[in-house]
């Protein structure tokens, strides 16, 4: 993978007086004794594709489930469009146009790949129940216009032809597209994305970096991994994670130069060749 070009740098710079369309603002959560996140602040601008990479520990799958609802800090605010959200549910992202994909996929296996598409466009339904059962043309006319969606976020993820399929006959690579579709059928203001790289092999990898990158300017996205390449080759700009603590933040070229990311990676490579040593 190649580092990212300076047109990609100019771009967050010049993004870099918009106002944040999400904010976390001194998060910090604590399990028991152990501090998972330590005062942690984080802005995702309009239209950027933000990092969020550290050693094993450091806390972006914590980070990821502040973000989405799932974890409740003990400190610190969140802020969407300039709004504090104060008790953020993860079942009310879809309706504020905030998508995610999760490490463990959550697909229906009872569903079709189109079906389970179909439910990530759920929020462009206009139609009710009622009208559905009865098959009213209005409904009519609302179920194809979400198909065609959920087509369409399917032919962008490059899965189109698995649509009638059901997930538990595909492989993982495949099921992760899925699920990085129905996200995008929601087509969300943001996209949050927990450890997409996770099984993929390195030409999958590039792919998925294309993907992304391809979102750039469209929506906001938080790419939460531990992919150093991925990460530095899609991303506008990068949060640093080590022990809980944003140890770096700002575009790709300055973040892989800083000592202290270097820290946080040479530790955990030593750590590594202490436990295999
Ligand atoms: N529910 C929990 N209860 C107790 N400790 C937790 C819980 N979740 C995470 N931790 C601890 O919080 C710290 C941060 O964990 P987290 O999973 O956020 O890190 P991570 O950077 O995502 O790591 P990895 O790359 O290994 O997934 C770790 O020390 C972890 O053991």
């Amino acid at each position: 993978m190649t580092v990212p070009d300076t047109s990609q740098t100019r771009l967050a710079e010049s993004r870099s007086g918009a106002a944040p369309l999400f904010s976390a603002t001194g998060v910090t959560v604590r399990f028991g004794g152990l501090t998972a996140l330590d005062d942690v602040t984080l802005d995702v601008l309009p239209g950027e594709v933000h990092g969020v990479i550290g050693p094993n520990g450091a806390g972006k799958t914590t980070l990821f489930n502040v973000c989405c609802g799932f974890v409740r800090p003990g400190a610190g605010t969140l802020t969407w469009r300039g709004q504090r959200l104060t008790g953020l549910r993860p079942h009310q992202l879809a309706g504020m146009g905030i998508a995610r994909t999760l490490q463990g996929l959550g697909l229906f296996g009872g569903l079709t790949v189109l079906e389970n598409v179909l439910t990530g466009a759920d929020r462009f339904r206009r139609t009710g129940f009622g009208s559905a059962l009865l098959a009213l043309p209005r409904a009519r006319a609302d179920e194809r216009a979400l198909t065609e969606r959920a087509l369409a976020a399917l032919t962008e993820a490059g899965v189109a032809e698995y649509a009638g399929r059901y997930p538990g006959s595909l492989p993982y690579p495949v099921r992760k597209r899925v699920a990085f579709a129905r996200a995008l059928a929601a087509d969300p203001e943001l996209l949050l994305l927990d450890e997409p790289a996770s099984g993929l092999g390195a030409a999958e990898l590039t792919e998925l970096g294309e993907l992304v990158r391809a979102l750039a300017g469209r929506m906001s996205v938080i790419l939460v991994d531990h992919h150093m390449d991925l990460v530095m080759t899609v991303c506008d700009r990068i949060t640093v994670l080590d022990f809980g603590r944003v140890v770096a933040q700002g575009p790709p070229a300055q973040v892989r130069d800083d000592p202290a990311v270097i820290d946080a990676y040479l530790g955990e490579e030593a750590s590594r060749g202490g436990d295999h040593g």
